[in-house]
């Protein structure tokens, strides 16, 4: 429901891959947090890894496939054509002529596959070969073909509600796992869902589910207020008068892997804190998993910076934005009852109260620190949301309390400029915000960093002290890092600076 989306993500060898998108339905590809600029070269790269045989299209969900479709397929063409004459278009041709037969086998993409290894003595090879991006592009073609076959099985709505649910929050997977993992949320399995003893306790609302409906009117359309990964959300009237909202899993949110439901739940149950979103209780009955957590009246952040409610944030407010998503990451990592990773910090989990103070949601992703005193991390698949992921959770996929600060640093940029981590309309060197502001703030144009739409007079000295701790907390390396608490003290001395040039003018 963010405007920076994943639409798929895959394991090849050390490398996280990642193609998204945007609002306006451009498509990027990362690998291992960057953002590959060029799009002919992203496709190389695509290329080499269908080459080696780590990316199999057999393996591909519909939305990979069709994401590197997009990608490469259509708008590459004209590029590919014009650096070697019309032969990648040939190929096109190839794989539409021969589309009564599978291209995977036909190319020799298939599982059992020999001729091309993942011996980086045949990568080598591979590069070597003059016109490797016919090459790649020819690789890759299987995929387009698939996907072809795909939406001839399908209709388009069920495509189409297919992107929809897929572009959610990014999960990879380790290294050692080859088949690139699904591309949607993992869904919460039956079997591994028992309402534990602590939510009982936990939960101060106790409905049925006919009092949800009720409380809904059905989950009428007009009682919604938004959709994420794991299902819609509904603003709900108690009959006391209370208002809360409502959190329903999707029905094919019911059979997987991996409990999100009950991850979620668990954790929420756990927390008490003014700038994390209060679990109030939850319902698990024949085909329905819903959660009631408190209300929160004033949107998203990002909503916000977009400008969507109106009144444009002043530097103030969102000063204090920033200390009151610092303050409940500290108190994720440090005062729960054991530490918690959030892993999917962005403004659009973070939802304003009216008087714009931040609570922290969505712990669909939550995972809890190690437990042994001795490791400082665990090794987990990579989750998140592009644009905010760790660089180096996702080279090592150890997960620390250190990733949700380097989620905060980008966080910071973009409660200060208003730009999302990536704006794919933008020229390439503006695309990445915050390598776009380290620049700036290296050439000494702080004030151009700014939201425009800023009315405030803001202190030179001020925004560059913010402008460096969004910079630590974004350090490629974790132990450049500070700590979340170290970060939430900054903030407060640097507001209180604020505060004193404000009077001063
Ligand atoms: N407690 C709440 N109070 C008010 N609105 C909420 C609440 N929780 C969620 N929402 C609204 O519902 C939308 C969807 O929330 P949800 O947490 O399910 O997904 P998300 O974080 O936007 O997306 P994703 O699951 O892909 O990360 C939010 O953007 C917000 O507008």
């Amino acid at each position: 429901s963010s405007s920076e989306l994943t639409l798929a993500g895959a394991a090849c060898g050390d490398d996280q891959l990642v193609i998204f998108d945007a609002s306006d339905g451009l498509l990027n590809l990362s690998v291992n947090g960057v953002l590959m600029q060029d799009r002919v070269f992203a496709c190389q790269k695509l290329g080499f890894y269908f080459g080696s045989g780590c990316l199999r299209c057999s393996n591909l969900s519909d939305a990979w496939r069709s994401a590197v479709k997009q990608y490469c397929g259509e708008g590459s063409e004209k590029s590919h054509a014009t650096l070697h004459q019309d032969v990648p278009r040939k190929l096109l041709r190839w794989s539409t002529e021969n589309s009564s037969r599978n291209a995977c086998e036909r190319s020799g993409l298939n599982e059992n596959n020999q001729d091309i290894g993942d011996s980086s003595e045949k990568q080598e090879h591979l590069l070597a070969v003059p016109g490797v991006i016919l090459l790649c592009c020819g690789l890759m073609l299987p995929c387009f073909h698939a996907e072809r076959k795909e939406v001839s099985r399908h209709d388009n709505a069920t495509i189409q509600r297919n992107a929809l649910e897929s572009v959610s929050s990014y999960e990879g997977s380790m290294s050692s796992e080859k088949v690139p993992p699904t591309p949607h949320r993992i869904p919460p399995s039956p079997s591994r869902f028992a309402p534990s003893p602590q939510i009982a306790r936990v939960g101060s609302v106790n409905l049925s589910i006919q009092q949800i409906l009720r409380a809904t009117q059905n989950f009428s359309p007009s009682f919604k207020l938004g959709e994420g990964g794991f299902g819609m959300v509904y603003r709900a009237v108690l009959p006391d008068g209370n208002v809360v909202a409502v959190k329903r899993a999707k029905k094919d949110q019911f059979a997987g892997p991996r409990d999100e439901f009950s991850n979620e739940v668990d954790l929420l149950a756990k927390i008490d804190h003014r700038n994390l979103v209060r679990l109030l209780g939850f319902t698990d009955k024949g085909n329905e998993r819903i959660i009631i957590t408190e209300y929160v009246p004033n949107g998203t952040l990002r909503e916000h910076l977009d400008g969507q409610h109106g009144r444009v944030l002043d530097f103030n407010q969102r000063l204090e934005i920033a200390i009151d998503v610092a303050h409940a990451l500290t108190y994720l990592h440090l005062y729960a009852e054991k530490t918690i990773i959030h892993r999917d910090v962005k403004s659009s989990n973070i939802l304003l109260t009216d008087s714009y103070r931040a609570k922290v949601s969505d712990f669909g992703f939550a995972r809890s620190g190690p437990s042994d005193t001795e490791k400082t991390h665990i090794s987990t698949k990579v989750k998140g949301t592009a644009g905010y992921l760790d660089p180096e959770y996702l080279r090592t996929y150890q997960l620390t309390p250190k990733s949700d600060v380097f989620s905060f640093g980008i966080l910071l940029v973009e409660i200060l400029s208003a730009r999302r981590p990536v704006e794919l309309k933008r020229t390439p060197e503006e695309r990445i915000t915050i390598r776009w502001t380290f620049k700036k703030f290296n050439e000494g144009n702080t004030r151009e960093i700014l939201d425009p739409l800023l009315e405030d007079h803001v202190d030179d000295e001020v925004l560059e002290k913010l402008l460096s701790l969004a910079f630590q907390c974004a350090a490629p390396t974790r132990d450049d890092r500070p700590t979340m608490k170290e970060v939430g003290e900054q903030l407060w001395e640097i507001r209180k600076e604020y505060g004193k040039s404000v009077r001063k003018v």
